[in-house]
Protein backbone atom coordinates (compact mmCIF):
# COMPACT_ATOMS: atom_id res chain seq x y z
CA UNK A 1 0.00 0.00 0.00
CA UNK A 2 1.16 3.37 -0.60
CA UNK A 3 1.19 5.84 2.30
CA UNK A 4 -0.61 8.70 0.60
CA UNK A 5 0.30 10.89 3.64
CA UNK A 6 3.42 11.20 2.45
CA UNK A 7 5.17 14.73 1.57
CA UNK A 8 4.46 14.28 -2.49
CA UNK A 9 7.69 16.68 -3.25
CA UNK A 10 10.70 15.04 -4.07
CA UNK A 11 13.15 14.09 -1.41
CA UNK A 12 16.35 13.88 -2.72
CA UNK A 13 18.80 11.45 -1.23
CA UNK A 14 21.57 10.91 -2.99
CA UNK A 15 24.40 12.27 -5.14
CA UNK A 16 22.52 12.20 -8.32
CA UNK A 17 19.45 14.23 -6.24
CA UNK A 18 17.45 11.25 -7.33
CA UNK A 19 15.42 9.58 -3.84
CA UNK A 20 16.03 5.88 -5.04
CA UNK A 21 14.48 4.32 -2.05
CA UNK A 22 11.11 6.00 -2.99
CA UNK A 23 12.01 5.31 -6.76
CA UNK A 24 12.26 1.52 -6.18
CA UNK A 25 8.98 1.45 -3.75
CA UNK A 26 7.36 2.91 -6.86
CA UNK A 27 8.36 0.50 -9.40
CA UNK A 28 7.48 -2.60 -7.33
CA UNK A 29 3.88 -0.84 -6.66
CA UNK A 30 3.63 -0.82 -10.41
CA UNK A 31 4.85 -4.10 -11.18
CA UNK A 32 2.42 -5.16 -8.43
CA UNK A 33 -0.76 -3.31 -9.88
CA UNK A 34 -0.24 -4.64 -13.25
CA UNK A 35 -0.57 -7.97 -11.43
CA UNK A 36 3.27 -9.33 -11.72
CA UNK A 37 5.36 -10.65 -8.96
CA UNK A 38 8.46 -8.27 -8.16
CA UNK A 39 9.89 -11.15 -5.79
CA UNK A 40 10.36 -13.44 -9.13
CA UNK A 41 14.15 -13.67 -10.03
CA UNK A 42 14.10 -11.51 -13.34
CA UNK A 43 12.56 -9.01 -11.47
CA UNK A 44 13.85 -8.91 -8.43
CA UNK A 45 16.73 -6.12 -9.36
CA UNK A 46 13.98 -4.16 -11.63
CA UNK A 47 13.24 -0.97 -9.46
CA UNK A 48 16.90 -0.90 -8.14
CA UNK A 49 17.31 -0.55 -11.82
CA UNK A 50 14.61 1.52 -12.80
CA UNK A 51 15.50 4.11 -10.25
CA UNK A 52 19.24 4.26 -11.84
CA UNK A 53 17.61 4.66 -15.22
CA UNK A 54 15.47 7.37 -13.96
CA UNK A 55 18.14 8.72 -12.58
CA UNK A 56 20.17 9.16 -15.27
CA UNK A 57 16.78 9.68 -18.21
CA UNK A 58 15.49 12.86 -15.75
CA UNK A 59 18.96 14.18 -14.94
CA UNK A 60 18.50 17.34 -16.69
CA UNK A 61 16.12 18.22 -13.79
CA UNK A 62 19.39 18.90 -11.93
CA UNK A 63 21.04 20.74 -14.81
CA UNK A 64 21.73 24.76 -15.19
CA UNK A 65 21.39 25.45 -19.30
CA UNK A 66 23.19 28.83 -18.65
CA UNK A 67 26.18 27.24 -16.72
CA UNK A 68 26.44 24.96 -19.56
CA UNK A 69 26.12 28.19 -22.02
CA UNK A 70 28.68 29.93 -19.77
CA UNK A 71 31.53 28.81 -22.25
CA UNK A 72 32.16 31.31 -24.88
CA UNK A 73 34.49 32.89 -26.81
CA UNK A 74 34.64 36.70 -28.92
CA UNK A 75 34.76 35.09 -32.48
CA UNK A 76 33.84 38.26 -34.52
CA UNK A 77 31.21 35.75 -36.47
CA UNK A 78 27.83 37.85 -37.53
CA UNK A 79 26.62 35.05 -39.37
CA UNK A 80 24.36 31.52 -38.90
CA UNK A 81 25.74 28.69 -36.88
CA UNK A 82 23.45 25.92 -37.68
CA UNK A 83 23.76 22.40 -35.77
CA UNK A 84 21.86 19.76 -37.29
CA UNK A 85 20.79 16.49 -36.42
CA UNK A 86 21.67 16.71 -32.50
CA UNK A 87 20.25 12.76 -31.76
CA UNK A 88 17.92 13.66 -28.92
CA UNK A 89 15.49 11.16 -26.36
CA UNK A 90 13.23 12.72 -24.19
CA UNK A 91 10.16 11.09 -21.83
CA UNK A 92 6.93 12.31 -22.67
CA UNK A 93 5.26 13.63 -19.44
CA UNK A 94 2.22 12.54 -20.71
CA UNK A 95 3.04 8.40 -20.61
CA UNK A 96 6.14 8.54 -19.79
CA UNK A 97 7.52 6.71 -22.73
CA UNK A 98 10.34 8.01 -24.84
CA UNK A 99 10.22 10.44 -28.04
CA UNK A 100 12.95 10.69 -29.79
CA UNK A 101 14.51 12.25 -32.75
CA UNK A 102 16.83 14.97 -33.98
CA UNK A 103 17.21 18.86 -32.53
CA UNK A 104 18.84 21.32 -35.28
CA UNK A 105 19.82 24.80 -33.50
CA UNK A 106 21.08 27.98 -35.56
CA UNK A 107 21.89 31.11 -34.43
CA UNK A 108 23.44 34.25 -35.19
CA UNK A 109 25.49 35.64 -33.07
CA UNK A 110 24.44 39.20 -31.45
CA UNK A 111 26.52 42.53 -31.77
CA UNK A 112 29.21 40.97 -29.19
CA UNK A 113 29.87 38.60 -31.32
CA UNK A 114 29.44 36.16 -28.32
CA UNK A 115 29.69 32.15 -30.04
CA UNK A 116 29.46 29.15 -28.11
CA UNK A 117 31.15 25.77 -27.94
CA UNK A 118 29.46 23.41 -30.24
CA UNK A 119 29.23 20.29 -28.28
CA UNK A 120 27.38 23.63 -26.12
CA UNK A 121 24.41 23.34 -28.13
CA UNK A 122 24.03 19.56 -28.22
CA UNK A 123 24.30 19.55 -24.11
CA UNK A 124 21.55 22.26 -24.15
CA UNK A 125 18.95 19.79 -25.43
CA UNK A 126 20.09 17.02 -23.39
CA UNK A 127 19.63 19.34 -20.40
CA UNK A 128 16.22 19.94 -21.78
CA UNK A 129 15.59 16.24 -23.50
CA UNK A 130 16.34 14.60 -19.85
CA UNK A 131 13.50 15.55 -17.84
CA UNK A 132 9.63 15.30 -18.37
CA UNK A 133 8.50 16.66 -21.76
CA UNK A 134 6.15 17.93 -23.77
CA UNK A 135 8.24 18.41 -27.47
CA UNK A 136 6.67 22.31 -27.90
CA UNK A 137 7.98 23.34 -24.37
CA UNK A 138 11.42 21.58 -24.87
CA UNK A 139 11.84 23.34 -28.25
CA UNK A 140 11.17 26.61 -26.77
CA UNK A 141 13.33 26.53 -23.65
CA UNK A 142 15.58 25.76 -26.01
CA UNK A 143 15.66 29.09 -27.90
CA UNK A 144 14.88 31.21 -24.97
CA UNK A 145 17.92 29.50 -23.31
CA UNK A 146 20.06 30.87 -26.25
CA UNK A 147 18.60 34.08 -26.12
CA UNK A 148 19.15 34.76 -22.44
CA UNK A 149 22.73 33.28 -21.99
CA UNK A 150 24.46 34.47 -25.91
CA UNK A 151 22.22 37.46 -26.60
CA UNK A 152 21.97 36.32 -30.64
CA UNK A 153 20.32 38.12 -33.43
CA UNK A 154 18.48 35.20 -33.73
CA UNK A 155 17.46 31.62 -33.03
CA UNK A 156 15.89 28.99 -34.64
CA UNK A 157 14.93 25.52 -33.19
CA UNK A 158 13.66 23.07 -35.09
CA UNK A 159 13.16 19.27 -32.93
CA UNK A 160 11.37 15.99 -35.48
CA UNK A 161 10.65 13.27 -33.23
CA UNK A 162 8.61 10.08 -32.72
CA UNK A 163 6.30 9.82 -30.27
CA UNK A 164 6.46 5.52 -28.99
CA UNK A 165 2.99 6.63 -27.06
CA UNK A 166 1.87 7.27 -30.39
CA UNK A 167 3.28 4.30 -32.14
CA UNK A 168 3.40 1.49 -29.54
CA UNK A 169 0.26 2.20 -27.95
CA UNK A 170 -3.03 4.25 -28.01
CA UNK A 171 -3.17 5.86 -31.87
CA UNK A 172 -0.99 3.25 -32.60
CA UNK A 173 1.05 5.14 -36.01
CA UNK A 174 5.09 4.05 -35.70
CA UNK A 175 6.48 6.74 -38.25
CA UNK A 176 4.59 9.24 -38.18
CA UNK A 177 7.21 12.50 -36.93
CA UNK A 178 5.80 15.24 -35.06
CA UNK A 179 7.58 18.66 -36.02
CA UNK A 180 8.16 21.49 -33.76
CA UNK A 181 10.33 25.05 -34.35
CA UNK A 182 11.14 27.94 -32.09
CA UNK A 183 12.10 31.26 -33.69
CA UNK A 184 13.23 34.30 -31.88
CA UNK A 185 15.15 37.84 -33.66
CA UNK A 186 15.90 38.14 -36.39
CA UNK A 187 14.48 34.98 -37.84
CA UNK A 188 10.92 35.74 -36.07
CA UNK A 189 10.85 39.54 -37.62
CA UNK A 190 12.34 38.35 -41.18
CA UNK A 191 10.86 36.02 -43.25
CA UNK A 192 13.40 35.51 -45.65
CA UNK A 193 15.71 35.02 -42.93
CA UNK A 194 13.33 32.53 -41.24
CA UNK A 195 13.17 30.53 -44.81
CA UNK A 196 16.88 30.69 -45.51
CA UNK A 197 17.89 28.93 -42.42
CA UNK A 198 15.05 26.25 -43.06
CA UNK A 199 15.77 25.30 -46.12
CA UNK A 200 19.56 24.58 -44.63
CA UNK A 201 18.00 22.90 -41.60
CA UNK A 202 15.30 20.54 -43.71
CA UNK A 203 17.76 20.19 -46.70
CA UNK A 204 19.23 16.85 -46.44
N1 LIG B 1 1.11 18.52 -28.05
C1 LIG B 1 1.72 17.43 -27.59
N2 LIG B 1 1.01 16.34 -27.30
C2 LIG B 1 1.67 15.25 -26.85
C3 LIG B 1 3.04 15.20 -26.68
N3 LIG B 1 3.38 13.97 -26.24
C4 LIG B 1 2.22 13.29 -26.12
N4 LIG B 1 1.18 14.05 -26.50
C5 LIG B 1 -0.26 13.79 -26.55
O1 LIG B 1 -0.85 13.96 -25.31
C6 LIG B 1 -2.19 13.51 -25.43
C7 LIG B 1 -2.72 13.01 -24.12
O2 LIG B 1 -4.05 12.75 -24.39
P1 LIG B 1 -5.08 12.09 -23.37
O3 LIG B 1 -6.40 11.94 -24.09
O4 LIG B 1 -5.03 12.83 -22.08
O5 LIG B 1 -4.39 10.68 -23.09
P2 LIG B 1 -4.68 9.25 -23.75
O6 LIG B 1 -6.07 8.81 -23.44
O7 LIG B 1 -3.57 8.33 -23.33
O8 LIG B 1 -4.58 9.59 -25.31
P3 LIG B 1 -4.15 8.69 -26.55
O9 LIG B 1 -2.66 8.80 -26.67
O10 LIG B 1 -4.86 9.31 -27.73
O11 LIG B 1 -4.57 7.27 -26.27
C8 LIG B 1 -2.15 12.50 -26.57
O12 LIG B 1 -2.88 13.04 -27.64
C9 LIG B 1 -0.67 12.41 -26.93
O13 LIG B 1 -0.45 12.16 -28.32
C10 LIG B 1 3.79 16.37 -27.01
O14 LIG B 1 5.01 16.44 -26.89
N5 LIG B 1 3.09 17.44 -27.46
ZN1 LIG C 1 2.67 10.51 -24.58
Amino acid sequence: MIDHSVDPRPVPHSEDGVDHARAEAAVRELLLAVGEDPDRPGLRETPARVARAYAETFAGLRQDPATILSTTFDEDHDELVLVKDIPMYSTCEHHLVPFHGVAHIGYIPGSDGRVTGLSKLARLVEVYARRPQVQERMTKQIADAMVSSLHPRGVIVVVEAEHLCMAMRGVRKPGSRTMTSAVRGVFKESAATRAEALSLVLGR
